[in-house]
Protein backbone atom coordinates (compact mmCIF):
# COMPACT_ATOMS: atom_id res chain seq x y z
CA UNK A 1 0.00 0.00 0.00
CA UNK A 2 1.25 3.25 -1.24
CA UNK A 3 1.98 4.74 2.57
CA UNK A 4 3.83 8.47 1.82
CA UNK A 5 2.04 10.93 0.06
CA UNK A 6 3.68 14.64 -1.03
CA UNK A 7 1.48 17.48 0.89
CA UNK A 8 3.22 19.30 -1.71
CA UNK A 9 6.13 20.30 -4.15
CA UNK A 10 7.31 23.04 -5.83
CA UNK A 11 6.75 23.23 -9.27
CA UNK A 12 8.99 26.65 -11.10
CA UNK A 13 8.62 28.46 -8.28
CA UNK A 14 5.05 27.96 -7.68
CA UNK A 15 3.79 25.83 -4.81
CA UNK A 16 1.89 22.60 -5.51
CA UNK A 17 -0.51 21.46 -2.36
CA UNK A 18 -2.95 18.39 -2.01
CA UNK A 19 -5.81 21.11 -0.36
CA UNK A 20 -6.38 19.03 2.74
CA UNK A 21 -9.85 20.68 3.09
CA UNK A 22 -10.68 18.21 0.14
CA UNK A 23 -9.70 14.98 1.89
CA UNK A 24 -10.78 12.46 2.20
CA UNK A 25 -13.83 12.44 -0.30
CA UNK A 26 -11.37 13.92 -2.90
CA UNK A 27 -7.51 14.12 -3.57
CA UNK A 28 -7.41 17.64 -4.96
CA UNK A 29 -3.97 19.26 -5.69
CA UNK A 30 -4.45 23.02 -5.70
CA UNK A 31 -1.28 25.57 -7.20
CA UNK A 32 0.09 28.24 -5.02
CA UNK A 33 1.04 31.44 -7.26
CA UNK A 34 0.78 34.15 -4.89
CA UNK A 35 1.76 34.99 -0.80
CA UNK A 36 -2.12 36.25 -0.44
CA UNK A 37 -3.08 32.86 -1.74
CA UNK A 38 -0.83 30.59 -0.01
CA UNK A 39 -1.64 32.63 3.61
CA UNK A 40 -5.45 32.00 2.64
CA UNK A 41 -4.50 28.19 2.32
CA UNK A 42 -2.39 28.01 5.24
CA UNK A 43 -5.58 29.51 8.28
CA UNK A 44 -8.23 27.40 5.65
CA UNK A 45 -5.81 24.40 6.84
CA UNK A 46 -5.43 23.72 3.14
CA UNK A 47 -2.04 22.91 4.12
CA UNK A 48 -1.44 22.53 7.68
CA UNK A 49 0.94 20.55 10.18
CA UNK A 50 3.96 22.13 11.64
CA UNK A 51 6.62 20.52 9.35
CA UNK A 52 4.45 21.22 6.35
CA UNK A 53 4.34 24.43 7.66
CA UNK A 54 7.38 25.52 7.64
CA UNK A 55 8.30 24.03 4.14
CA UNK A 56 5.17 26.24 2.87
CA UNK A 57 7.00 29.08 4.97
CA UNK A 58 10.06 28.64 3.14
CA UNK A 59 8.01 28.29 -0.46
CA UNK A 60 5.96 31.01 0.27
CA UNK A 61 9.54 33.30 0.43
CA UNK A 62 10.14 32.34 -2.87
CA UNK A 63 6.82 33.76 -3.86
CA UNK A 64 7.72 36.69 -1.93
CA UNK A 65 11.23 37.15 -3.49
CA UNK A 66 9.80 37.07 -7.21
CA UNK A 67 10.07 40.15 -9.32
CA UNK A 68 9.72 42.32 -5.78
CA UNK A 69 12.48 44.69 -4.02
CA UNK A 70 14.11 43.04 -0.68
CA UNK A 71 11.70 45.51 1.61
CA UNK A 72 8.63 44.13 0.01
CA UNK A 73 10.13 40.54 0.32
CA UNK A 74 10.43 40.99 3.71
CA UNK A 75 7.35 42.54 4.39
CA UNK A 76 5.53 39.54 2.71
CA UNK A 77 7.42 37.00 4.67
CA UNK A 78 6.22 38.68 7.59
CA UNK A 79 2.38 38.19 6.51
CA UNK A 80 3.33 34.50 6.07
CA UNK A 81 5.08 33.68 9.25
CA UNK A 82 1.81 35.51 11.50
CA UNK A 83 -0.07 33.36 9.48
CA UNK A 84 -0.65 31.00 12.45
CA UNK A 85 0.97 31.72 15.77
CA UNK A 86 1.72 28.39 17.20
CA UNK A 87 3.49 26.39 15.24
CA UNK A 88 7.06 27.73 15.56
CA UNK A 89 8.03 26.00 12.29
CA UNK A 90 6.27 28.17 10.24
CA UNK A 91 7.97 31.54 11.02
CA UNK A 92 11.27 28.91 11.30
CA UNK A 93 10.94 28.16 7.80
CA UNK A 94 9.94 31.78 6.45
CA UNK A 95 13.35 32.87 8.62
CA UNK A 96 15.09 30.23 6.84
CA UNK A 97 14.49 31.51 3.59
CA UNK A 98 14.64 34.53 4.17
CA UNK A 99 18.13 34.61 5.45
CA UNK A 100 19.13 33.86 1.40
CA UNK A 101 17.28 36.66 0.29
CA UNK A 102 20.75 38.71 0.40
CA UNK A 103 21.76 36.39 -2.82
CA UNK A 104 18.45 36.79 -4.60
CA UNK A 105 15.40 34.74 -5.31
CA UNK A 106 17.60 31.39 -6.56
CA UNK A 107 19.79 31.56 -3.96
CA UNK A 108 16.07 31.49 -1.89
CA UNK A 109 14.61 28.80 -4.24
CA UNK A 110 17.77 26.58 -3.25
CA UNK A 111 17.16 27.17 0.70
CA UNK A 112 13.61 25.99 0.02
CA UNK A 113 14.34 22.97 -2.11
CA UNK A 114 17.06 22.26 0.51
CA UNK A 115 14.41 22.44 3.26
CA UNK A 116 11.97 20.11 1.52
CA UNK A 117 14.41 17.59 0.43
CA UNK A 118 15.09 17.45 4.85
CA UNK A 119 12.32 16.99 5.91
CA UNK A 120 11.80 13.27 5.13
CA UNK A 121 14.88 12.47 6.33
CA UNK A 122 14.83 14.11 9.69
CA UNK A 123 10.82 12.97 10.28
CA UNK A 124 12.13 9.66 9.74
CA UNK A 125 14.87 9.72 11.66
CA UNK A 126 12.98 11.26 14.67
CA UNK A 127 9.86 8.57 14.03
CA UNK A 128 12.65 5.54 14.01
CA UNK A 129 13.95 7.25 17.57
CA UNK A 130 10.66 7.10 18.68
CA UNK A 131 9.61 3.96 17.55
CA UNK A 132 12.72 2.36 19.53
CA UNK A 133 11.17 4.35 22.81
CA UNK A 134 8.24 2.72 22.46
CA UNK A 135 9.37 -1.03 21.89
CA UNK A 136 11.36 -0.34 24.68
CA UNK A 137 8.91 1.08 27.18
CA UNK A 138 5.84 -0.79 26.07
CA UNK A 139 6.22 -4.49 26.89
CA UNK A 140 3.41 -6.30 24.44
CA UNK A 141 3.70 -6.44 21.09
CA UNK A 142 2.23 -6.20 18.73
CA UNK A 143 0.77 -2.98 19.56
CA UNK A 144 -2.38 -0.94 20.10
CA UNK A 145 -1.29 2.77 19.43
CA UNK A 146 -3.27 5.73 19.96
CA UNK A 147 -3.12 8.77 17.78
CA UNK A 148 -4.58 12.44 17.91
CA UNK A 149 -5.16 15.00 14.78
CA UNK A 150 -3.00 14.16 11.87
CA UNK A 151 0.97 13.74 12.50
CA UNK A 152 1.63 11.84 8.86
CA UNK A 153 2.80 12.70 5.21
CA UNK A 154 0.20 15.31 4.82
CA UNK A 155 1.68 16.80 8.64
CA UNK A 156 4.62 16.92 6.74
CA UNK A 157 6.59 17.08 3.51
CA UNK A 158 6.64 13.31 3.28
CA UNK A 159 6.72 10.86 5.66
CA UNK A 160 5.40 11.70 9.40
CA UNK A 161 6.02 12.24 12.61
CA UNK A 162 4.26 10.80 15.02
CA UNK A 163 2.20 8.91 12.47
CA UNK A 164 5.76 7.99 11.16
CA UNK A 165 6.39 6.07 14.25
CA UNK A 166 3.32 3.72 13.30
CA UNK A 167 5.04 3.48 9.57
CA UNK A 168 7.93 1.84 11.08
CA UNK A 169 6.21 -0.71 13.45
CA UNK A 170 3.75 -1.71 10.93
CA UNK A 171 6.64 -2.47 8.49
CA UNK A 172 7.89 -4.81 10.90
CA UNK A 173 4.28 -6.38 11.88
CA UNK A 174 4.33 -4.98 15.40
CA UNK A 175 1.10 -3.01 14.47
CA UNK A 176 -2.41 -4.76 16.10
CA UNK A 177 -4.56 -1.26 15.87
CA UNK A 178 -3.95 2.21 15.83
CA UNK A 179 -6.98 4.09 17.75
CA UNK A 180 -7.54 7.76 15.93
CA UNK A 181 -9.03 10.13 17.90
CA UNK A 182 -11.11 11.95 15.53
CA UNK A 183 -9.70 15.18 16.74
CA UNK A 184 -13.03 17.92 16.77
CA UNK A 185 -13.44 19.98 15.62
CA UNK A 186 -11.56 20.36 12.50
CA UNK A 187 -11.08 16.15 12.51
CA UNK A 188 -8.08 16.09 11.22
CA UNK A 189 -8.02 12.46 12.77
CA UNK A 190 -11.40 11.19 11.30
CA UNK A 191 -10.69 12.51 7.67
CA UNK A 192 -6.77 12.55 7.32
CA UNK A 193 -5.69 10.27 9.52
CA UNK A 194 -7.63 7.32 8.65
CA UNK A 195 -7.30 8.06 5.17
CA UNK A 196 -3.47 7.70 5.66
CA UNK A 197 -3.94 4.69 7.47
CA UNK A 198 -6.24 3.11 5.26
CA UNK A 199 -3.54 3.82 2.13
CA UNK A 200 -1.25 1.86 4.31
CA UNK A 201 -3.46 -1.12 5.06
CA UNK A 202 -2.91 -0.41 9.03
CA UNK A 203 -5.80 -1.62 11.01
CA UNK A 204 -7.46 1.00 12.68
CA UNK A 205 -10.11 2.69 14.50
CA UNK A 206 -11.32 6.34 14.57
CA UNK A 207 -13.13 6.66 18.46
CA UNK A 208 -14.66 10.60 20.09
CA UNK A 209 -11.99 12.42 21.52
CA UNK A 210 -13.84 11.78 24.57
CA UNK A 211 -13.10 8.02 24.55
CA UNK A 212 -9.94 8.11 24.20
CA UNK A 213 -9.75 8.16 28.37
CA UNK A 214 -11.87 4.67 28.45
CA UNK A 215 -9.74 3.23 25.69
CA UNK A 216 -7.07 3.44 28.13
CA UNK A 217 -9.24 2.60 31.13
CA UNK A 218 -10.02 -0.49 29.50
CA UNK A 219 -6.85 -1.53 28.50
CA UNK A 220 -7.06 -1.62 24.97
CA UNK A 221 -3.98 1.16 24.53
CA UNK A 222 -0.45 0.39 24.90
CA UNK A 223 1.37 4.29 23.86
CA UNK A 224 -0.02 7.38 23.09
CA UNK A 225 1.57 9.02 19.87
CA UNK A 226 1.28 12.92 19.25
CA UNK A 227 3.13 15.45 17.73
CA UNK A 228 3.87 19.26 18.52
CA UNK A 229 3.75 22.74 17.39
CA UNK A 230 6.03 23.51 19.58
CA UNK A 231 7.94 22.43 22.11
CA UNK A 232 9.37 25.07 24.96
CA UNK A 233 12.82 24.82 26.66
CA UNK A 234 11.56 23.25 29.49
CA UNK A 235 9.85 20.03 27.30
CA UNK A 236 5.94 22.06 27.56
CA UNK A 237 4.29 20.75 24.51
CA UNK A 238 2.04 22.75 22.43
CA UNK A 239 -0.27 20.42 19.98
CA UNK A 240 -3.57 19.85 18.77
CA UNK A 241 -6.13 20.70 21.31
CA UNK A 242 -7.27 17.85 23.21
CA UNK A 243 -3.49 16.51 23.68
CA UNK A 244 -3.61 17.85 27.36
CA UNK A 245 -6.66 15.50 28.13
CA UNK A 246 -4.86 12.27 26.86
CA UNK A 247 -1.81 13.02 28.84
CA UNK A 248 -3.59 13.50 31.91
CA UNK A 249 -5.41 10.12 31.14
CA UNK A 250 -1.82 8.18 30.22
CA UNK A 251 -0.71 9.50 33.08
CA UNK A 252 -3.25 8.00 35.38
CA UNK A 253 -3.47 4.87 33.60
CA UNK A 254 0.49 4.27 33.45
CA UNK A 255 0.64 4.57 29.69
CA UNK A 256 3.78 5.62 27.90
CA UNK A 257 3.07 9.74 26.14
CA UNK A 258 5.30 10.05 23.27
CA UNK A 259 5.97 13.60 21.44
CA UNK A 260 7.23 12.92 18.37
CA UNK A 261 8.70 16.20 16.31
CA UNK A 262 11.77 17.32 14.30
CA UNK A 263 13.94 19.47 16.34
CA UNK A 264 12.58 22.20 14.30
CA UNK A 265 9.84 22.46 16.38
CA UNK A 266 11.77 23.02 19.71
CA UNK A 267 11.60 26.63 20.74
CA UNK A 268 14.49 27.17 23.08
CA UNK A 269 14.29 30.72 23.11
CA UNK A 270 10.79 29.83 25.72
CA UNK A 271 11.37 29.09 28.82
CA UNK A 272 8.40 27.30 29.44
CA UNK A 273 5.13 26.78 27.78
CA UNK A 274 3.15 29.19 29.58
CA UNK A 275 4.74 31.50 27.15
CA UNK A 276 3.02 30.21 23.79
CA UNK A 277 0.44 31.95 22.12
CA UNK A 278 -2.56 29.66 21.30
CA UNK A 279 -3.97 30.16 17.87
CA UNK A 280 -7.96 30.89 18.71
CA UNK A 281 -9.88 29.68 16.12
CA UNK A 282 -13.64 30.70 14.78
CA UNK A 283 -16.68 29.81 16.28
CA UNK A 284 -18.30 28.67 13.71
CA UNK A 285 -15.99 25.45 13.61
CA UNK A 286 -17.49 24.69 16.87
CA UNK A 287 -21.19 25.60 15.91
CA UNK A 288 -20.91 23.99 12.47
CA UNK A 289 -20.27 20.59 11.05
CA UNK A 290 -20.08 19.98 7.64
CA UNK A 291 -21.78 22.98 6.80
CA UNK A 292 -24.37 22.58 8.55
CA UNK A 293 -25.79 24.30 11.75
CA UNK A 294 -25.31 21.99 15.32
CA UNK A 295 -25.99 24.95 17.70
CA UNK A 296 -28.94 27.20 18.05
CA UNK A 297 -28.83 30.30 16.61
CA UNK A 298 -26.48 33.11 18.09
CA UNK A 299 -24.76 30.45 19.97
CA UNK A 300 -21.06 31.49 20.93
CA UNK A 301 -18.10 29.26 21.30
CA UNK A 302 -14.70 28.55 22.82
CA UNK A 303 -12.07 27.55 20.62
CA UNK A 304 -8.28 27.48 20.56
CA UNK A 305 -6.45 24.70 18.08
CA UNK A 306 -4.22 23.68 20.55
CA UNK A 307 -3.42 23.63 23.98
CA UNK A 308 -0.48 22.80 26.46
CA UNK A 309 0.73 19.87 28.09
CA UNK A 310 3.54 20.63 31.49
CA UNK A 311 6.60 18.50 30.31
CA UNK A 312 5.82 16.40 33.69
CA UNK A 313 3.48 14.69 32.01
CA UNK A 314 5.31 13.74 28.76
CA UNK A 315 6.84 10.35 28.71
CA UNK A 316 9.34 11.65 26.13
CA UNK A 317 10.27 14.06 23.29
CA UNK A 318 12.05 12.78 20.83
CA UNK A 319 13.70 14.24 17.79
CA UNK A 320 16.16 13.16 15.03
CA UNK A 321 18.63 13.62 17.67
CA UNK A 322 16.87 11.23 19.74
CA UNK A 323 15.20 11.64 23.36
CA UNK A 324 15.04 15.10 24.18
CA UNK A 325 16.58 16.04 27.73
CA UNK A 326 15.82 12.60 29.27
CA UNK A 327 16.93 13.80 32.84
CA UNK A 328 14.22 16.12 32.53
CA UNK A 329 11.46 14.23 31.57
CA UNK A 330 10.14 12.70 34.78
CA UNK A 331 7.63 10.42 33.37
CA UNK A 332 10.85 8.87 31.52
CA UNK A 333 11.92 7.09 34.80
CA UNK A 334 8.19 6.04 35.52
C1 LIG B 1 3.31 16.76 12.73
S1 LIG B 1 2.04 17.93 12.65
C2 LIG B 1 2.11 18.73 14.18
C3 LIG B 1 0.78 19.21 14.64
O1 LIG B 1 0.09 20.12 13.72
C4 LIG B 1 -1.33 19.89 13.83
O2 LIG B 1 -2.06 21.08 13.96
P1 LIG B 1 -2.93 21.64 12.70
O3 LIG B 1 -3.73 20.50 12.15
O4 LIG B 1 -3.78 22.75 13.32
O5 LIG B 1 -1.91 22.19 11.74
C5 LIG B 1 -1.46 19.07 15.08
O6 LIG B 1 -1.32 19.87 16.25
C6 LIG B 1 -0.26 18.16 14.91
O7 LIG B 1 0.01 17.37 16.03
Amino acid sequence: MDRTVDWAGELDGAIVIVDQCALPGSYRTSRIDTVDELIDAIQRLAVRGAPALGAAGALGVVLAARDADSASARRQAERIASARPTAVNLRWGVERALAALPHGAEAVLAEGRALLAEDERVNRAASANAAELVLRRCGRQPLRLLTHCNTGALATVAWGTALGVVWHLHAEGLVEEVLADETRPLLQGARLTAWELARAGVPYRVLPDSAAASAMAAGLVDCVLVGADRIAANGDVANKIGTYPLAISAARHGIPFVVVAPSSTVDETLASGSGIEIEQRAADEVTHSGGVRVTPEGARAYNPAFDVTPAELVTAVVTEHGVRSPEKTVRAQL
